[in-house]
């Protein structure tokens, strides 16, 4: 099975008009044979106002993945809307929402807030670099440099409101220093991951957005070393001459336990 942590279904853009009902039937199908063992399992439905998108939510709704993916989100009407179809289903199913149209993005702060609610599915942002540059007219470049702006607006809003936030796709998936010179851009914005197209982008994506060992090494010391008894009270501790505070704990902590779970993934293969 592929080295990826998630999988995204996809019935909108990559599936043409006329092959919407048979890609239904696939993932069907698929779900209810393949395994995914450990990956989490996302549908991107089309939007709910088209015509495919209340026979995407009736097969969400029966397959219950992990999460749905609603493309081009602009307000959020269209994450409460959704929210609402789906009231009668589990709680554990999530909402994912493509940040990938000019007006989502200028709304991307009340979007990410509208996460506070209790009740609110949303959990993860997605940019859709594609959208976003057929909406707006700027050109792919390498760098992205008039795109950066507006992703780390992207980016900010998730943060504020604690919703993981996944970089956009890079469609030449045969240029591979190209991709990792994007994943290495990508992590340094501070993403989560993100979204790839074809199996040959996996391993660049998880070498730039996986834990490196000495990383994971370096968490560890620091979470042996807030454990001490002598440590028990204390904000700020230093290690191997360096100021290393309780936040930094926090970091460490998250750290082990993004490794943990990879590692526990592909234990499942
Ligand atoms: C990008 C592709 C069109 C390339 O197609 P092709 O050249 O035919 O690929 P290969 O023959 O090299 O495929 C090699 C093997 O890999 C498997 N494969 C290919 N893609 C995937 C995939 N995405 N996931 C899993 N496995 C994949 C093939 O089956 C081959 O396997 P094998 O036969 O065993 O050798 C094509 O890769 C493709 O269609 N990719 C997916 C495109 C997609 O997902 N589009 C939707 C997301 S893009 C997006 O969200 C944009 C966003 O909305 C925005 O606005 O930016
Ligand atoms: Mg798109």
């Amino acid at each position: 099975m592929l080295d990826c942590d998630a999988v995204i279904f996809d019935l909108e853009d990559s599936v043409a008009p006329e092959k919407k009902a048979e890609a239904r039937d696939n993932l069907r199908r698929f779900f209810t044979e393949t395994p995914l063992r450990g990956r989490e399992a996302i549908i991107r439905i089309n939007a709910l106002g088209s015509e495919f998108g209340q026979e995407d939510l009736e097969l969400v709704r029966d397959l219950l993945p992990d999460a749905v993916a609603l493309p081009k989100v602009e307000d959020v009407s269209s994450i409460t809307g959704l929210e609402e179809r789906l009231a009668a289903a589990s709680p554990r199913l999530r909402i994912w929402a493509m940040m990938e149209t000019a007006r989502g993005i200028s709304s991307a702060v009340e979007i990410a807030r509208s996460a506070n609610n209790a009740e609110s599915r949303l959990d993860c942002f997605v940019i859709g670099l594609n959208d976003l540059r057929k909406d707006t007219g700027v050109p792919a470049r390498p760098g992205r440099t008039y795109l950066v702006p507006w992703m780390m607006q992207v980016m900010l809003a998730a943060r504020a409101y604690g919703l993981d936030v996944v970089d956009s796709v890079f469609n030449d998936f045969r240029d591979s220093p190209a991709f990792e010179a994007e994943c290495e851009q990508g992590r340094d914005m501070g993403f989560d991951g993100k979204m790839l197209i074809h199996p040959a982008q996996i391993e660049a994506a998880n070498q730039a957005f996986g834990p490196a060992s000495e990383a994971v090494e370096e968490a560890q010391a620091i979470i042996a070393a807030f454990a001490r008894t002598e440590a028990q009270n204390l904000n700020v501790i230093t290690m191997d001459g360096r100021m290393v505070e309780r936040l930094h704990l926090v970091q460490a902590e998250k750290l082990v336990a993004q490794a943990n779970l990879i590692a526990e993934r592909r234990i499942r293969a």
